[in-house]
């Protein structure tokens, strides 16, 4: 992903890319990064050392990765866009905080068709929740094989979205296998798929005795995720603090 949000920004002039951070062990640091993304040299090195002062910060890592960042950010006071998923519940909670100080986006999607999809499903968990016969849903996330996480972030939620029209004692529940028994009414299934180059699709079911709703959203390239971040960048600039997600990037928040 950095590559790709150094190739959109670098062909944006409302950007100036002035860092590029990775690893210690990382053994392309030194080289140009915009070489690294596969165009022409942008003058900037992919380094470890945190810029001093910088407008924003986007961030694709890795959980292990995460804290380092939003301390540098908080320290110097800089905007940050988190796209990295698989984040424990004490990074949330550090997130949380850290955006008491400054402004933060925050979302394990940063594609405008995920979070449209995102709220078609709140639609329909809403409507359907109380259906005669029940209402099944299942979550159906497809990723390539390199992904260190599962189920996505995005899968988890559209999970929490949809668990929030449902009852409070809402069931998640990660795969199944074995001697079951019959699937209960307050549970969401999660599957993750892991195959290829897949660059993340997501297909949400609704089942009810007699018909069924699928929504599926599926991206054809990387690129969705990395103008949703470049967006969330640019609309962060003047923000106050605050922790804000990509709904509010979209203007996709119900009042
Ligand atoms: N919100 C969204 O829209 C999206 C989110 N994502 C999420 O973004 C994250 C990154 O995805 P992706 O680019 O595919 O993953 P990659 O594994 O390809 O990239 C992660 C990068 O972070 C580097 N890294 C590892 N440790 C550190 C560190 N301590 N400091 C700085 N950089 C470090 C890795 O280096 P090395 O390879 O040497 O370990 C690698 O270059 C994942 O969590 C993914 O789920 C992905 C797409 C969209
Ligand atoms: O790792 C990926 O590739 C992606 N990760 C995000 C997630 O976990 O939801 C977003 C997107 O689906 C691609």
């Amino acid at each position: 992903m950095g590559r790709r949000v150094v190739a959109l920004a670098s062909e944006d002039t409302e950007f100036q890319i002035v860092a590029a951070i990775d690893h210690a062990g990382n053994p392309l640091l030194g080289q140009d990064a915009g070489a690294v993304a596969g165009f022409a040299p942008i003058g900037v090195p992919l380094a470890t050392d945190w810029p001093e002062e910088v407008d924003v910060v986007i961030d694709f890592s890795l959980p292990k990765a995460l804290d380092h960042c939003i301390e540098s950010c908080v320290e110097s006071s800089t905007p940050l866009v988190v796209a990295t998923t698989g984040l424990s519940d004490e990074q949330k909670v550090k997130l949380q905080a850290a955006a008491e100080l400054i402004p933060i986006v925050w979302a394990p999607s940063m594609s405008l068709a995920v979070n449209l999809t995102m709220k078609l499903a709140e639609q329909v968990a809403d409507t359907l929740g109380d259906v005669v016969g029940g209402l099944d849903v299942e979550i159906i996330e497809r990723h390539h094989r390199f992904k260190a996480d599962a189920p996505s972030g995005t899968a988890l939620k559209f999970g929490e979205l949809i668990a929030k029209q449902l009852s409070d004692d809402t069931l998640h529940v990660h795969g199944r296998e074995g001697h079951t028994g019959e699937r209960t009414r307050n549970e969401i299934g999660y599957h993750a798929v892991r195959v290829g180059d897949n660059p993340g699709e997501h297909t949400i079911v609704f089942g009810m005795l007699g018909e069924k709703i699928e929504l599926n959203v599926a991206a054809s390239n990387r690129d969705c995720y990395a103008s949703g971040a470049l967006a969330a960048a640019k609309w962060l600039q003047g923000r106050p603090k605050g922790l804000y997600n990509m709904f509010d990037v979209l203007g996709l928040q119900s009042s």
